[in-house]
């Protein structure tokens, strides 16, 4: 079978230009309405799946974005390669609005979401040390130099839970910690894409320097909408850089992104609950 593409687009981003065949389509899952209708097309012969995160007109906070439906409508899509567009704040002077970085770790600070597929009936524990793909994440990042981005390669996202922005006193506390960049929604997605056995890379829109820089002012929304309306073409240009780069058959994950499932099942057979089991069949049907 061959690749499919999956775009979550984020702040600022709510469609994509030039697909063929280009539809709107509602998809339902077992874990409820993803955040939108899913737009799908052909680019450059490749399959192309899109989701606006926080649906079109920006009508779900970070909060209550259904990422289990968001991940299982990618699944049941047939989504294999899966990249997410986040605005994110910079915590690092490096990293200036404008820049687009490739994430390679997350700190989870969210504490008001569901984290798992799995659940009671039904236990699995997936490997997370290395929470994106490695070949995914050099994918966007050469896509990103050909589109002319200021491309940064890894850095580590703090997900906080928001929707207010931070304190002075946790800005310099995450920066403290060397995380590199901050915003609200790349946990659980990036935790649901791995247990759903999807590659999944992250390239975070830099719009701002959050509270910590003494030269800027503290976010507000304002900024990062401008900064994200001004970045958008940027975006497109790397998500349209993409598909000549993954055309061609799916293939085993060299990072294992694909078969994360393998052995991480805990509940014995005859103790798995077949409610559960017909639950998670869209996103782990392969090991149940
Ligand atoms: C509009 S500012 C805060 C908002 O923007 C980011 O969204 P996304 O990650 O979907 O681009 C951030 O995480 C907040 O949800
Ligand atoms: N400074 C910031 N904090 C959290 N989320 C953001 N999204 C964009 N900028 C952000």
């Amino acid at each position: 079978m061959d690749k499919v593409i999956g775009i979550i687009g984020g702040s600022g981003l709510y469609d994509i230009a030039g697909l063929e065949n280009r539809k709107w389509q509602a998809v339902e899952t077992p874990f409820g309405s993803p955040s939108d209708e899913l737009l799908t097309g052909e680019l450059d012969g490749v399959r192309m799946v899109f989701l606006p995160r926080h649906g079109r007109g920006h009508v779900h906070m970070p909060t209550t974005v259904n990422y289990r439906a968001n991940i299982a409508a990618m699944k049941t899509m047939g989504v294999t390669d899966l990249v997410a567009v986040s605005a994110v704040g910079s915590l690092k002077e490096d990293y200036a609005p404008g820049d687009f970085l490739v994430v390679n770790q997350y700190i989870d600070r969210t504490f008001a979401r569901e984290k798992s597929f799995f659940g009671t009936g039904l236990v699995g524990h997936v490997p997370f040390s290395h929470p994106t793909c490695a070949r995914l994440s050099e994918v966007c990042l050469e896509a990103g130099h050909e589109a002319g981005g200021t491309m940064h390669r890894g850095g580590t996202y703090v997900a906080m839970e928001g929707p207010q922005f931070s304190t002075l006193a946790e800005s310099r506390l995450y920066r403290s910690w060397g995380a590199d960049v901050i915003g609200m929604t790349g946990m659980p997605e990036a935790k649901l894409a791995r247990e759903a056995e999807i590659c999944y890379a992250c390239i975070a829109m830099i719009t701002d320097y959050d509270c910590w820089h003494p030269d800027h002012d503290a976010v507000d929304v304002a900024q990062v909408v401008a900064t994200a309306k001004a970045n958008a073409q940027l975006a497109r240009s790397v998500i349209a850089a993409l598909p000549k780069r993954l055309k061609g058959p799916q293939s085993d994950c060299a990072s294992g992104c694909n078969r994360a499932l393998d052995g991480a099942i805990m509940t014995a057979p005859e103790c798995r609950d077949p409610e559960m089991k017909e639950k998670l069949n869209c996103v782990a049907g392969r090991v149940l």
